[in-house]
């Protein structure tokens, strides 16, 4: 195959590489697992570090880059040949920063192909070495450490409404903005010997560019910093994040944003080219989020949505329409100017099952069978006949940001006509842990039935519903989680999982890479995917959606499903439970106890 391409995903718990051909087959891929491979080392868990005390979670910069040189070497011996590579792009987990030191354009700028990338950016551990950052770590998007930046940003315009209409999202903890603005805080010194910011994204571009490579038009996004509606950095909030060092520094520290998401950042270097054969003409792509890059691997239509089911369970959908709103994410998209990417995301996503999942198992072998008996073989929502209460819950081991709460697990049971009451002790109406499995897949999903009602429209002569439901990331290869998601959001078309390679967000980022290399003058990211798109052999029906009856069961719960969230709220939460029912348009369950 002559012209191959590169993609990445450098996410919370791996970094993958996907090499395609032109016809954006698979050619090969691989992984680096940061448990498995550098756990012992790093002292991770999960792929983080944390310091629960103050609500920190951030990963190392040095794990990312021994994690670059060995998913390479990983991909040489799945046979893959460099020299064939025209065109690499990326995805990083969002809102994820790097800070550069001083000397990090020196540095990346002659890299020496004998010595590994760790030993020549990673400062030493004593000084005796100047490195190429300021800070070692990267906080991650599990961060809730930002509670007063956060506040900050709300407060700047005013309220979460304008900060949502501005920048596509209200304040969140995980957010670069207030992420910046608590290193500035906490880390005076680091930040003023910081030349350059980039986001997890624009780090992995940077070190294949051999230079600090630009943020993306969509990553950008995540940063509670970018005005969507004029194409630039937002210059109140630019102010409030810079602090005392003041708005130029800040700007300058940030660069610029092209805002074309094909566009190449220039060349590979040299390194990779003496290292690991690349040749030198190879492009560099702009790299951009994982979840942008994750729609980039399916032809998504209107009313399609994709569901990520990663450390985190995003919910995705490619929109012309620009609805922000606080209760959810717009991002610009990351290759179509004029689309915007509507977004949730749940920190309780693969972590949280896998809590029900061992507790069932009643040991670490991490098999899924048993979970999945239990949770297909449990009656719909708990409910034996109509006339009993049905079962809803929250599960949420770690702090969640929808809705945002601090951990906890709420187990309910709710009748329409006598709301919920409290079954967390009442071993009849709720066994624990057998009908958490169904439960909390079903839990889940009413969330994401309930805040994506606005953006579904009827399909033919069926209900407001996605047409098709994608199921991507490690949770999609689970049979009872695609059974699931059909059964409580429906998809007149079904449920779908891609059936090119192990992950969707890196086979993105390999088809931009491809199409910012080979696209014709003018040529849609689209129409470049269309017309190279095999449906039968790039994705595979995995469930039935929609279901008379079952359907129309679980949106009878929904109602419910947000009362027992303002319960959450009133009890742990963040913000205020009368809100969050105003944002949903709805009148939360009534509670009973
Ligand atoms: N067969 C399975 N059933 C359910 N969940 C799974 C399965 N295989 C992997 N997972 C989940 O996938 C998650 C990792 O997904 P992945 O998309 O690779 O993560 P990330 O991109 O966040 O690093 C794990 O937390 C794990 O719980
Ligand atoms: O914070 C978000 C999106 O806003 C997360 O979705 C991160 O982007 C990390 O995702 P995964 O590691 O689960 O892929």
């Amino acid at each position: 195959m002559a012209d191959q391409f590169l993609g990445f995903d450098l996410s919370t718990q791996q970094l993958k590489g996907i090499v395609v051909g032109s016809d954006l087959k698979l050619l090969q891929e691989a992984k680096v697992d940061f448990d498995a491979d550098f756990g012992a080392k790093y002292g991770i868990e999960k792929g983080v570090l944390t310091n629960p005390a103050e609500g920190e979670v951030f990963a190392p910069v040095a794990l990312f880059l021994e994690a670059i040189d060995l998913v390479l070497q990983r991909l040489k011996e799945q046979g893959a040949d460099f020299s064939k590579v025209q065109g690499i792009s990326g995805a990083g987990m969002q809102h994820g920063t790097v800070f550069w030191s001083q000397d990090a354009e020196h540095l990346l700028a002659n890299l020496d192909a004998g010595k590994t990338l760790l030993e020549q950016l990673e400062g030493g551990a004593k000084g005796e070495r100047r490195g190429a950052f300021s800070h070692p770590f990267s906080p991650n998007w599990q961060d809730a450490s930002t509670q007063k930046q956060v506040e900050a940003f709300d407060a700047t315009l005013h309220d979460p409404v304008n900060l949502a209409e501005a920048t596509g999202s209200k304040a969140h903890h995980r957010f670069s903005g207030p992420q910046i603005l608590r290193f500035h805080d906490k880390y005076p010194e680091a930040y003023k010997a910081t030349s350059r910011i980039t986001l997890v994204s624009s780090f992995l571009a940077s070190i294949f560019l051999g230079k600090i490579a630009p943020m993306d038009i969509s990553d950008v996004t995540g940063a509670n910093l970018w005005d969507i509606k004029n194409g630039r950095w937002h210059e109140d909030l630019l102010a409030l994040a810079g602090g005392s060092s003041g708005v130029e520094d800040l700007r300058q520290k940030l660069g610029s944003v092209p805002d074309d998401g094909g566009a190449s950042f220039g060349t590979i270097s040299p390194y990779f080219s003496a290292r690991y054969g690349f040749p030198s003409s190879a492009q560099i792509i702009a790299f951009t989020g994982d979840n942008p890059s994750t729609i980039l691997a399916l032809p998504l239509r209107s009313s399609d949505a994709i569901v990520s089911l990663g450390t985190s369970t995003t919910f995705l959908m490619s929109t012309n329409q620009y609805k922000p709103d606080p209760a959810y994410h717009f991002l610009n998209h990351p290759t179509t100017a004029g689309l915007y990417m509507f977004m949730l995301c749940y920190k309780n996503g693969g972590l949280a099952r896998e809590h029900i999942r061992d507790a069932i198992n009643g040991d670490k072998s991490r098999s899924w069978d048993k979970f999945n008996d239990v949770a297909t073989s449990t009656a719909v929502l708990g409910q034996q006949s109509k006339d009993d209460p049905m079962r809803l819950g929250l599960f949420f081991p770690r702090p969640e940001i929808v809705p945002a709460v601090k951990e906890g697990v709420w187990r309910y049971t709710y009748t329409p006509d006598s709301g919920l009451s409290n079954a967390d002790s009442d071993e009849k109406a709720w066994p624990v842990p057998a009908a958490d499995a169904r439960a909390i897949l079903e839990s889940q999903f009413l969330s994401l039935r309930l805040r994506s009602q606005s953006l579904v429209e009827p399909q033919g002569d069926l209900p407001a519903q996605p047409r098709r439901i994608y199921l991507v990331g490690g949770g999609a290869a689970n049979s009872a989680i695609a059974e699931l998601a059909g059964q409580v959001l429906g998809g007149s078309d079904g449920v779908y999982k891609l059936e090119i390679g192990g992950n969707a967000c890196a086979l993105g980022s390999a088809y931009k890479a491809a199409w910012g290399v080979q696209r014709g003058q003018g040529e849609k990211f689209e129409d470049f995917l269309e017309q190279r798109w095999n449906e039968e052999s790039f994705v595979k029906k995995v469930a039935r959606g929609y279901r008379k009856g079952v359907f129309e069961q679980y949106g009878e719960a929904l109602k419910g499903f947000n009362g027992l969230e303002k319960v959450a709220i009133e009890e742990k939460g963040e913000g205020k439970a009368d809100d969050l029912a105003k944002d949903l348009g709805l009148d939360g369950g009534i509670v009973k106890n």
